[in-house]
């Protein structure tokens, strides 16, 4: 979900492991020579999902480890989560709907899905309604962080829970 700080821990994964990070609005970003938000604006949601998908695949070829931070609404088209899936450890970060508002309040107006949502109280909905849909996706995830706020920490008491476990 936007908010729930994949790019922020992403980030920090990638220096924990020593590994390069990758943000794939920066990579639709850097192709496109525009922002997020400009693309929404200039061409739409299925014009960006469409850039979205066929960027993460492309990402998805890079050779090596390394940690990729999605957006939020990523796994939930075009079947990204398979390919994410195939090819790495994909990640949910759970965090609740009251948190989230309370990260994107700031900088909603710039957020082409939460713009028209600019009160606390409208951006707790439109929130809550995205989430619903997309939790059938997000349950897809083969770790999921329950905590707020996660840490690096946290993600590789996950990782030693899975390879232990399987
Ligand atoms: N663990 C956290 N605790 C508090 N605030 C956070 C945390 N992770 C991210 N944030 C803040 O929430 C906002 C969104 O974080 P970001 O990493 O961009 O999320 P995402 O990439 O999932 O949309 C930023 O303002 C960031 O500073
Ligand atoms: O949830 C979404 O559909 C989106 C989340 C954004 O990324 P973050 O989750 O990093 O904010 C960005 O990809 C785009 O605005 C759409
Ligand atoms: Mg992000």
């Amino acid at each position: 979900m936007p908010g729930a700080g994949k790019t922020t821990l992403g980030r920090a994964l990638a220096v924990a492991y020593q590994v390069p990070f990758l943000d794939l609005d920066e990579e639709i970003t850097r192709r496109e020579q525009r922002s997020i938000a400009a693309i929404f604006a200039a061409e739409g949601e299925a014009y960006f999902r469409g850039r979205e998908a066929a960027v993460l695949r492309e990402v998805l070829q890079r050779p090596g480890a390394f940690v990729l931070a999605t957006g939020g609404g990523t796994p939930c088209f075009h079947h990204n989560l398979e390919a994410l899936q195939q090819t790495g450890l994909v990640l949910y970060l759970e965090v609740p709907v009251p948190e989230l508002v309370r990260r994107v309040l700031a900088s909603a107006a710039t957020r082409p899905l939460l713009a028209a949502a600019p009160t606390a109280e409208a951006l707790r909905e439109r929130l809550d309604e995205t989430l619903r849909a997309r939790t059938q996706f997000y349950a897809r995830a083969s770790l999921c962080c329950t905590a707020p706020a996660c840490t690096v920490e946290d993600v590789q008491r996950l990782l030693g829970a899975y390879y232990t476990t399987g």
